[in-house]
């Protein structure tokens, strides 16, 4: 091991380390996975989530605007989360195995999508320990990413893990060989999951629009790959795209719970708007798409917490 990197594990946490005092962590503990691996979430608490399924317990989170914005525009990082609530989301993505984000987020935010909570790997604790494993949904290979994207300096600063990246089934080769080199040599995976049949795109027989424009994976298969890949924990951040089709009603019944973070303001028209499809009832009629239980709010500064589990 390299000098550098073995300072780095007994190190003190640098400057930008987030606390989450043990104290606020109370109300999440029943919407959070239980720990099936020991060394990569300490946790204190004990569990009321099951134990092992054969799919990862997925967590959707994200912070919206009280007119459920994620962002100002398509492409631009708008923040949302006041540093509660911000050091909240690190303190989560350090109660998962990995976290999702769509590739219009990679794109846009060039995120590092590591922990940055004092303790954890990179941060004051040993090697990775707590740092979960970033994941882009990227069906068609279109991330150009380098070894200067951001979760590649993280991950070389012994800060984060490398990215596995999912494609499509035969889009692996749309990825360059150098980026295949970058990607293997940090670490991070190539991932390909069979699309979408068109049949499961809508069961009205109605074309789906966002379809039209990626090629579409289909959330059971991939959670089934991720799980063989001993993800048993998988937090969706975003974006809008990724969440829209996550609470579509083919797929809402795959996340265990919800962790949203509302921030007091309202972004305007134009924005990146959560807004999933709606359901039909049995007479064709439109109804709620999703609709929550076991709902808990919790105030965070400025910010409210909205904690649930999807009604099915
Ligand atoms: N406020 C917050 O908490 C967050 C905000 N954001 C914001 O959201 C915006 C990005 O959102 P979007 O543009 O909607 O991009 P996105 O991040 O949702 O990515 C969209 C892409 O993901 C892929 N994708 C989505 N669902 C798929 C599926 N089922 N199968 C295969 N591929 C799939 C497709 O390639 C699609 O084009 C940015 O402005 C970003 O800053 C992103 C994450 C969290
Ligand atoms: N929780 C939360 N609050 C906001 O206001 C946000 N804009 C986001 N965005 C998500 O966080 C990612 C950035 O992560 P890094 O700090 O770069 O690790 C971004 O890509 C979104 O997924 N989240």
């Amino acid at each position: 091991m390299a000098a550098s990197e073995s300072r780095r594990d007994t190190a003190q946490p640098p400057k930008e380390s987030l606390q989450f005092p043990v104290l606020s962590r109370v109300f999440l503990q029943p919407y959070l996975p239980v720990s099936l691996k020991s060394s990569s979430s300490p946790s204190a608490y004990p569990q009321t989530t099951p134990a092992k399924t054969s799919l990862p317990h997925v967590t959707l989170t994200y912070a919206t605007s009280l007119d459920s914005s994620l962002s100002l525009a398509p492409g631009t990082q708008t923040h949302l989360s006041g540093p509660q609530s911000k050091a909240m989301t690190h303190y989560l993505r350090s109660r998962h195995d990995a976290i999702l984000v769509g590739v219009g987020t990679a794109l846009a935010d060039d995120p590092g999508l590591n922990c940055r909570i004092t303790g954890v790997g990179g941060y004051g604790g040993k090697e990775l320990i707590g740092q979960p494993r970033p994941i882009v949904l990227d069906p068609s290979a279109r991330w150009k990413f380098n070894a200067e994207s951001r979760v590649f300096r993280t991950a070389r600063e012994n800060r984060g893990k490398a990215p596995w990246i999912v494609v499509a089934q035969g889009n692996e080769e749309k990825m360059s060989l150098e980026q295949r080199k970058v990607l293997g040599s940090y670490g991070g995976k190539l991932l390909s999951i069979p699309q979408r049949k068109p049949e499961m795109e809508d069961p009205t027989g109605e074309a789906s629009t966002e379809a039209e424009t990626y090629a579409a994976l289909d959330w059971q298969s991939l959670l089934d790959t991720l799980a063989q890949q001993d993800v048993y924990s998988l937090m969706v951040e975003g974006g809008g795209t990724v969440i829209n089709d996550l609470l579509h009603p083919r797929n809402a019944q795959l996340v265990n719970s919800v962790i949203i973070t509302i921030a007091p303001t309202y972004l305007g028209q134009g924005g990146v708007v959560v807004s999933p499809e709606r359901k039909l009832d049995s007479q064709g009629k439109p109804t709620n798409a999703v609709r929550f239980k076991e709902v808990k709010w919790q105030p965070l500064g400025a910010d409210v917490i909205m904690c649930g589990r999807v009604e099915v």
